[in-house]
């Protein structure tokens, strides 16, 4: 019996709590609405509302299609669903569907930047649910329909096409079959196999199913081999029991009667269906290298583990993230909206379908550029069984898939917009693509490859603990609890967190074999600064920070995150008592601002209150170094309230010599100032400035004192609705990171995941 191999098992798993912790932190849900243009001023009111918003209203009127110009209709889609087939729990109403519906919709706008909003509809009844629906039609650019039980789907999604001048869209039918037959392609290529004489199986006859089976139909599977089964076993001709129009359309000529009789000897087998329906007997029974795409949500059919155990020879998909090879509509339904509300497509048709298949299946055979490699886990993945699909961090989704869907869209006639510079729009798409996620994804990819021993120096708080636990569930390394085993194991039964998994180790600093080590460590660092003996005793035995940074400093472990109890610069005076400075280097703090698809690196963000000329050079060296080391070729702004002498000031005086000290030390990095924040940041006022030497855009932003970093970075995360991480700690000879007091387990993992980056490789 084949071991599984380590690739197949999951990457990351998460607890019942972590996943409600998850929907309920901050604001409830996982969306919000957030204007496009300012709301400030009188003037903005009066353009915004009456009188001025007449003036579209009326344009509208008497031109439907400027609606795409003045509204937000053609970026806008609507996930609805009724929440009679939520994944593969079944029928669990309009309400409990939410969750899966405001997670399509943040799909929508993560991958693909399309708004999308959530609209549960509360009725069964298949006329009610068109009637409320079809009237949306001026609200949206498309309708994305979720999650609605077989046979009402089909009803439902037809009449709607018939009734609204804007693309319907089952994803559950449609999203799967395209994603679906993408894999199957390749898994037959794979295997050498035909497809007029491939026999398939497909376990469920609903939403997923019919559609699956309607389009390899369409792409040349010969109709006599394929059986579809449901909870009534096999659909054969003649059958009565449990029908439909839709499955009498598919009814096979055939002997077999059950599920188990149908595998025995299919090429491949899907399941649509629910957890647990394919048998290790049913799976053993098909022909060699089979193809099992067992797609139910959230639990497959069977696991790739319960697969591997039973033979080796099989390709294996399943709909989750956390197995190789996902076949999940996601990597669909952004793009394909995408690409239709580009061309202002009237409908989603074949052409466009299979357009995307195609897309697809042609992108998992393609080489992965590096900058591509992190979204693989950090390996660089080959055309093979265990990669038959892209992954739906892969950035290249981005512009292969929209691009194939407008262009089928325009050649079929259903375009009301054409594209001709194809190659620009790709362009376009590609800067769609959110930073956030990719920035943290590279990082934390990066530690995956080469986990790190962080120690989690408070650990007895809920939060801490929290982090620590999803940093071992990330695999990311071992997360080291520091503090009173008794107080920590209290407060995880508290919270309901299993402290029993892999990953997890509780140091208590009185009970440690290290205590006098890390003692005489400290004692020699601090005797000639006015500590006694008993002084670093204390600070080892009673102060955490200390201990920790001990640790760290004696290489017991390889970083250190704290600083929800503390004050960051209490909290760092503690660690520096404990590790110095990296040699030629200084200490500073950077953040990391991300907003409006721009990341900027703002430093410092932390130590030097009122820096002089030589910090604020030190300052751009180390900040300019970290955007490197996380792939930004830097581009630093120092930053004033002046721009190249005007208006002139003390303040101002400090950051051009600054600018004066990197030329003498000839950085090998693009710098510029003093300059105002918007030069920096903005290229049109930037080519004010010819003479300029950034090549674009700063992405560096190295400020004049510590008082307009903090202001800056702050305002940005209340106001800009940015998404801030940091202050980042550089500089110091071993990686430490202080979070803010009271920061969240989400911020505190990614302090860790920094500091284990910076543990390096
Ligand atoms: N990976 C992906 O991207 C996607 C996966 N899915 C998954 O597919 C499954 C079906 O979803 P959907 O088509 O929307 O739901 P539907 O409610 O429309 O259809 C469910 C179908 O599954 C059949 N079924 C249920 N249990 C069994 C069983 N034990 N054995 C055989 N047949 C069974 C039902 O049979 P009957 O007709 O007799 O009631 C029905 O035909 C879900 O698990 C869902 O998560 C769906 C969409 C996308
Ligand atoms: C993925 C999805 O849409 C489903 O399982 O229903
Ligand atoms: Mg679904």
């Amino acid at each position: 019996m084949p071991d599984i191999d380590k690739k197949d098992r999951p990457v990351t798993s998460v607890t019942d709590q972590e996943a409600l912790d998850f929907h309920a932190m901050g604001r409830p849900g996982k969306l919000e609405i957030n204007p496009t243009k300012p709301m400030a001023t009188q003037r903005d009111l009066s353009l915004a509302y009456s009188p001025g918003v007449a003036v579209p209203v009326k344009a509208i009127a008497a031109d439907p299609q400027t609606a795409y110009d003045y509204t937000a209709r053609g970026n806008m889609v609507a996930v609805i669903s009724n929440g009679t087939a939520i994944l593969g729990l079944g029928n669990l109403g309009a309400l409990a569907s939410k969750p899966v519906m405001e997670g399509k919709a943040v799909l929508f706008k993560r991958f693909a930047d399309v708004d999308s909003i959530d609209l549960e509809i509360d009725t069964e009844n298949v006329d009610e649910f068109i009637n409320c629906v079809r009237f949306l039609g001026p609200s949206f650019g498309g309708i994305n329909l979720e999650d609605i039980k077989a046979p009402d789907c089909f009803v439902i999604e037809s009449r709607l096409r018939e009734l609204m001048d804007i693309p319907v869209f089952h994803d559950d039918q449609h999203g799967t079959a395209i994603i679906a037959a993408a894999g199957l392609i390749n898994a037959l290529e794979l295997t050498g196999r035909d497809l007029k004489t491939t026999k398939l199986v497909c376990n469920g006859a609903g939403a997923a199913a019919i559609a699956c089976v309607e389009l390899i139909k369409a792409m040349g599977f010969a109709p006599e081999n394929v059986i579809l089964c449901d909870t009534k076993g096999v659909i054969y001709q003649g059958r009565t029991e449990g029908m439909n129009q839709w499955k009498s359309a598919h009814a096979a000529k055939t002997d077999t009667r059950t599920l188990e009789e149908a595998m025995k000897g299919a090429d491949v087998v899907f399941g649509l269906s629910q957890k647990g329906a394919f048998s290790a007997k049913m799976i053993r029974s098909m022909a060699e290298r089979p193809i099992i795409f067992a797609m139910a949500n959230p639990d497959p059919e069977i696991t790739p583990e319960e697969v591997a155990r039973i033979r080796d020879d099989a390709i294996m998909a399943t709909g989750r993230s956390d197995y190789p090879n996902q076949v999940n509509n996601v990597l669909g339904f952004p793009y394909i909206f995408r690409g239709a509300l580009d061309v202002r497509a009237s409908t989603i048709n074949d052409a466009m379908k299979i357009a995307a298949v195609k897309a697809l299946a042609n992108l998992a055979r393609e080489d992965v550029p590096d900058d591509v490699v992190a979204a693989y886990q950090g390996n660089r993945p080959r055309f093979g069984s265990q990669y038959i699909i892209p992954v739906p961090f892969d950035p290249r989704l981005i512009s292969a898939i929209p691009v194939a869907v407008a262009q089928a869209a325009i050649e079929s006639g259903v375009a009301r917009k054409v594209i001709t510079d194809m190659p620009g729009y790709a362009r376009e798409l590609s800067a769609r693509r959110d930073p956030i996620a990719s920035t943290l994804a590279r990082l934390y990819e990066r530690v995956r490859r080469h986990p790190k021993r962080i120690v989690f120096a408070e650990a007895e708080e809920e939060q801490v603990l929290r982090a620590a636990m999803s940093y071992a569930n990330q695999q990311l390394g071992t997360a080291i609890l520091l503090g009173r085993e008794d107080l920590i194991r209290a407060t995880a039964e508290r919270a309901g967190i299993d402290l029993n998994r892999p990953g997890l180790e509780i140091v208590n600093a009185r009970l440690s074999t290290r205590v006098e080590a890390y003692i005489d460590y400290l004692y020699a660092r601090l005797q000639r600064q006015g500590y006694l003996h008993r002084d670093a005793q204390r600070l080892i035995h009673n102060d955490r920070n200390h201990f920790a940074a001990t640790m760290v400093a004696l290489g017991d472990a390889d970083g250190m995150v704290t600083g929800i109890t503390r004050n960051y610069s209490t909290a760092l005076e503690d660690v520096r008592r404990c590790i110095d400075e990296k040699p030629g280097h200084r200490v500073i703090g950077v953040s990391l601002a991300l907003c409006r698809g721009r990341t900027v690196f703002v430093a410092d963000t932390a130590v030097h209150d009122m820096p002089t000329a030589v910090e604020l050079a030190d300052i751009a060296e180390e900040a300019a170094g970290l955007a490197r080391r996380m792939g930004y070729p830097p581009r630093v702004a120092m930053l004033a309230y002046s721009t190249f002498g005007h208006p002139s000031g003390e303040r101002s005086e400090r950051v051009r010599e600054a600018v004066k000290i990197l030329d003498k030390r000839r950085v090998d990095f693009e710098y510029d100032g003093e300059m105002a924040a918007d030069v920096a940041l903005n290229r049109k006022v930037m080519e004010q400035y010819p003479f300029c030497r950034l090549s674009g855009p700063a992405n560096v932003l190295v400020m004049p004192a510590f008082h307009s970093a903090s202001i800056s970075t702050k305002m940005l995360q209340e106001l800009g609705g940015s998404t801030v991480i940091g202050p980042i700690l550089v500089g110091l000879d071993k990686p430490v990171q202080i979070t803010s007091m009271g920061a969240k387990d989400s911020d505190i993992v990614n302090m860790a995941a920094i500091a284990a980056y910076g543990a390096g490789s």
